[in-house]
């Protein structure tokens, strides 16, 4: 810049640097050496001082310049001669802004040696401070009402700009009001903001670099044309009145409607009223074009209007800017569509602003448990990306693909308008079934008593472990009459029929081969209701035992009535009745005593008493249940036992509870889909058909279900597979939940604090279900801390599949194979995809792995390395950039973009600081080493006094052991 400097200013004045410098510093300046530049007001201050002894160097210093400066800016240049201090200081009065500005550094005016600008500034600004400051205001008045010219509020007064600094304000007061008296010293001090308020009265633009007026100096300099275009003219909306027409020469700033323009009072706010809105900003804000302008506008009555042509004419006034005819502005419409848009945006904003549609309040949406927000977004047509972002901002953070609680789901929901529904999986699945046009519980519904036919009922054996449950069963199966004639042995496949005559009738009863109640909760748990009757075997010789009060508790709980089977009365010792009168405490009273249980004494050992406890069974079951089921229909039941046989495939033990299974029939069950190939009973004779309480076994599916999966016949085998894939998406989806190490809302709030929550999704594959489960155990016993989530999301047996891959493509995911290998043209795929494959043949190696895996994605740790620490000097008041500290660094290094904390005698009084500016001198830099003098800002923090400590320091990270 044009600022001169201590030697040249030296040589002018005909006096040695060094007592140019001692001068300077007695006068309390910044400056350390002769090359150090100085502001237009010390070098004025020294010229005066200087004059006596050397007037004519200091003239010629002086009339050189102002010549160029007085062109653009100043309208009154007046006395350019005139410096000293007494000039300075009006000139600063009118903070030094506008006028000022003009004179500045930049101007057209090449490299002023900087003295003149005193001079033509100093002039005007002496005598324009009052009327400016009413003019400001003025220009700001009509600008405010006459919408045309000022479509948006803010184009006038509201930014509080125009009166900061346009009128006098901000700068006007605070220099010419708060100019203490007696203040330290007349600034060469870089920091000071005004460095004139501290001289008594006589505010002088400073050498301060970060003084706003000094910014505003620039700023016009820089402007000659743009200040129309920045402040005056073209904000947005303001442009459409003007618009240049067709034919109109294309506006260029210089066209502009300069806030510079003086506006007259009762004319359209041309530059001046908008000029307002600039704040009083320093360099480079939008605020110092508009100051300047304002300032202009009002501190310089045509000064601006001389420069620009037509400044004067503002949006409205008799001559458009660009060329269109004055007259009423055009007031902009708002289309229909403008309005709507604006009224949608008028709901209610959505937490972190995105776009979210929104329900009425009571829009339901049904959710499966362990949903994920992609679910929810797919119901309600959502961004899943816009719903993590409404949750984060509803304090807890989860990514779209997992699965969310009840809570945050209804949290979620009402936040955005819907009603949440949480669904259980028998019941979507009943909704999918649904979508197949499968009614299950309107079928049942609509069946009529012809459709009807007796059943035979259906037993589970539980009892307390080593009370002959296993012996029950056996003794049971080899009293079949029918497998006695068939000679046959019977074999296990999960369930068996055995008949008896009962009341002279031939009667089936269907046992579940399955003892214990582990597999009827099981079973209960999955949604299926096998089980008609309970036999409850309690050995005599035993009595009541836990298992036995808790097998009792599931069969009670399942509405399930109980036949007791006491058994081993063969043994010595063996007390029926007591059993009789221990499970009278749990509501089991025995028919003998007045209630309704029938109990019977058996000896599976001896295989006696057996016809008597199915006659129990079948009388128990004729009194309490009505065993019904129409077998003219597709058949729908319960899969039992299934396994994978080397030679048939899928082999399923299936129980038909209603309707009646034939083979050729395309059956879903779980999530195994397939044609019926061939049946066969528990005498592994081939059966056709089964009707109700049939148990069969199935050949013929695609695929292994699980024990208690329901089954059913659908109307075609394409059918089938879509249920089939409904529903392991649905299962996939809740396994992910269960799976999942769920993390607390606490632990999300800690998560939050810390950063990410950093989760590794795994696909193990293994060669035998052994090693699957052994690896993913160890796998998820691996302790790495809350930070870390580990989640399995598939496992399986067999080689690595596209649909493994797909899987972990679409969840990130990286797959094990444990001695297994890429499926065919599988390995393209996974690269193409970019999934991480790793194949193992050790355990611990897969362990080792995926420990460090999940150390590496551990937030790295943080401490603080201390980088150097500042002592202030001095305090310097800075509008635009808060309280400076005029620091010396005291050790290490200061660097800007650092973090700070202020000690004060030896106690932090404020950290969590940024070093946001540093300077030296007047110029920005990024570090200043020990020894040197700097400026540093803290941005808004502005508790710092003289003495303070301004400690520098970085977060490094360590690495983890
Ligand atoms: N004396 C006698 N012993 C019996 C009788 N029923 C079963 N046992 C014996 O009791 C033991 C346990 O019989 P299980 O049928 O295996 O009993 P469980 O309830 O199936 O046992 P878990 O399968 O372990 O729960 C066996 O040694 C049987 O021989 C019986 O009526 N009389």
């Amino acid at each position: 810049m044009a600022k001169i400097r201590v030697h040249e200013l030296a040589k002018q004045l005909g006096v040695e640097s060094k007592t140019l410098l001692a001068e300077l510093k007695a006068s309390g300046e910044f400056v350390r050496s002769a090359s150090s530049t100085l502001e237009a007001p010390v070098e004025r201050m020294m010229r005066g001082k200087f004059t006596a002894s050397d007037a004519g160097a200091a003239k010629d210093g002086k009339s050189a310049k102002p010549a160029p400066k007085k062109k653009p800016a100043a309208p009154k240049p007046g006395a350019p001669a005139a410096a000293g201090e007494q000039a300075a200081k009006p000139a600063a009065s009118t903070p030094a802004e506008a006028p000022k500005p003009g004179s500045a550094p930049k101007p057209g005016a090449a490299k002023p040696g900087a003295a003149p600008k005193p001079g033509a500034e100093k002039a005007p600004a002496a005598e324009t401070p009052k009327p400016a400051a009413e003019k400001a205001p003025q220009a700001e008045k009509p600008a405010a009402p006459t919408p045309g010219s000022a479509p948006k509020p803010g184009g006038a007064p509201k930014p509080g700009g125009g009166p900061k600094p346009g009128a006098p304000k901000p700068g006007g007061q605070r220099s010419g009001g708060g100019g203490r008296s007696g203040g330290p010293r007349p600034g060469n001090n870089p920091y000071a903001s005004q460095q004139g308020m501290q001289r008594g009265g006589g505010p002088r633009p400073g050498n301060n670099p970060y003084s706003s007026q000094q910014g505003m100096q620039q700023r016009p300099a820089r402007g000659e044309g743009k200040p129309a275009e920045r402040s005056g003219g073209p904000r947005p909306g303001a442009p459409r009145p003007a618009a240049p027409r067709p034919g109109a020469p294309r506006p260029n700033p210089g066209m502009m409607p300069g806030k510079t323009s003086m506006p007259r009072p009762g004319e359209r706010p041309g530059g001046g009223g908008r000029g307002g809105r600039g704040r009083g900003g320093g360099p480079g804000g939008p605020g110092g074009a508009g100051g300047p302008g304002g300032g202009r506008g009002g501190f310089r009555p045509g000064g601006g209007g001389g420069f620009r042509g037509r400044g004067g004419a503002g949006r409205g006034s008799t001559q458009g800017a660009f060329g269109r005819a004055g007259g009423k502005p055009v007031r902009g419409r708002k289309s229909k569509r403008a309005k709507r848009q604006e009224f949608e945006q008028m709901q209610a904003p959505t937490p972190g602003g995105v776009s979210v549609p929104r329900g009425n309040g009571n829009t339901l949406v049904r959710l499966r448990y362990g949903s994920s927000l992609n679910d929810f977004a797919d119901k309600i047509d959502a961004n899943p990306a816009a719903l993590v972002t409404v949750l984060l901002h509803l304090g807890e953070m989860a990514t779209a693909t997992q699965s969310l609680d009840e809570d945050t789901f209804v949290t979620l929901g009402s936040e955005l308008g819907y009603k949440i529904e949480m669904v259980s999986a028998e019941e979507e699945d009943r909704e999918l079934l649904g979508s197949f046009d499968i009614d299950l519980q309107a079928e049942e519904a609509d069946e009529t008593d012809e459709d009807l036919e007796a059943r035979p009922p259906v037993v589970t054996v539980m009892g307390h472990v080593d009370h002959g449950k296993t012996k029950l069963l056996d003794a049971i199966r080899s009293t079949d009459v029918v497998a006695g004639e068939a000679g046959g042995i019977t074999q296990h496949i999960g369930a068996y029929q055995v008949h008896t005559e009962h009341e002279g009738a031939d009667r089936a009863v269907t046992f579940i081969d399955t003892p214990g109640h582990e597999a009827f909760t099981a079973m209960r748990a999955r949604g299926a209701k096998a089980t008609d009757i309970a036999i409850l075997v309690v050995a005599a010789d035993d009595g009541v035992m836990p298992q036995t009060i808790e097998a009792l508790n599931h069969a009670q709980a399942a509405d399930v009535p109980v036949v007791v089977a006491v058994n081993k009365v063969d043994k010595e010792g063996a007390n029926p009745d007591k059993i009789r009168q221990q499970l009278t405490e749990y509501n089991l009273v025995a028919e003998e005593y007045g209630g309704d249980t029938m109990f019977v004494e058996v000896s599976a050992l001896r295989r006696q008493g057996i016809d008597s406890l199915l006659e129990a069974v079948l009388l128990t079951a004729d009194a309490a249940l009505d065993l019904r089921a129409n077998p003219e229909k597709d058949a729908r039941g319960v899969a039992i036992e299934a396994h994978l046989d080397k030679g048939r495939g899928s082999v399923a033990t299936v129980l038909v509870q209603s309707g009646t299974l034939r083979v050729g029939d395309a059956i879903v069950a779980g999530t195994a889909h397939g044609r019926v190939r061939a049946m066969f009973d528990e005498h592994g004779e081939s059966v056709t058909e089964a009707g109700p309480a049939r148990p069969v076994q199935v050949l013929g599916l695609a695929s292994v279900p699980s024990a208690g999966d329901t089954f059913l016949a659908a109307p075609d085998e394409r059918t089938a597979r879509q249920i089939a894939e409904k529903r392991e998406a649905a299962e996939r989806a809740a396994l992910l939940a269960k799976r999942r190490k769920r993390i607390s809302l606490e632990d999300f709030t800690k998560a939050l604090e810390q950063g990410k929550v950093e989760t590794l999704n795994l696909v193990i594959k293994g060669d035998v279900s052994g090693a699957v489960e052994a690896l993913e155990d160890a796998l998820l016993k691996i302790d790495v801390g809350d930070e870390v989530d580990l989640r399995v999301i598939h496992r399986g047996v067999g080689a690595i599949t596209q649909n493994d891959v797909n899987l972990a493509t679409v969840d990130n995911a990286v797959i094990l194979g444990f001695n297994v290998r890429f499926g065919e043209r599988v390995e393209d795929l996974a690269e193409r995809e970019g999934v991480e494959v790793k194949f193992y043949s050790v355990i611990y190696q897969a362990i080792d792995d995926i420990e460090a895996a999940l150390k590496g994605m551990l937030k790295p740790e943080y401490e603080e390395a201390k980088l150097g620490s500042a002592e202030i000097r001095q305090v310097f008041r800075s509008s635009k950039f808060g309280n400076i500290a005029g620091s010396i660094v005291r050790s290490g290094t200061i660097r800007r973009n650092t973090k700070a904390r202020v000690l004060r005698d030896g106690r932090v009084v404020g950290d969590g600081l940024t070093v946001e500016s540093l300077r030296r001198e007047k110029d920005d830099v990024t570090e200043v080493r020990e020894g040197f003098e700097c400026g540093i800002g803290l941005g808004s923090y502005n508790d710092i006094v003289e003495g303070d400590i301004i400690e520098t320091f970085e977060m490094r990270e360590i690495p983890r052991a």
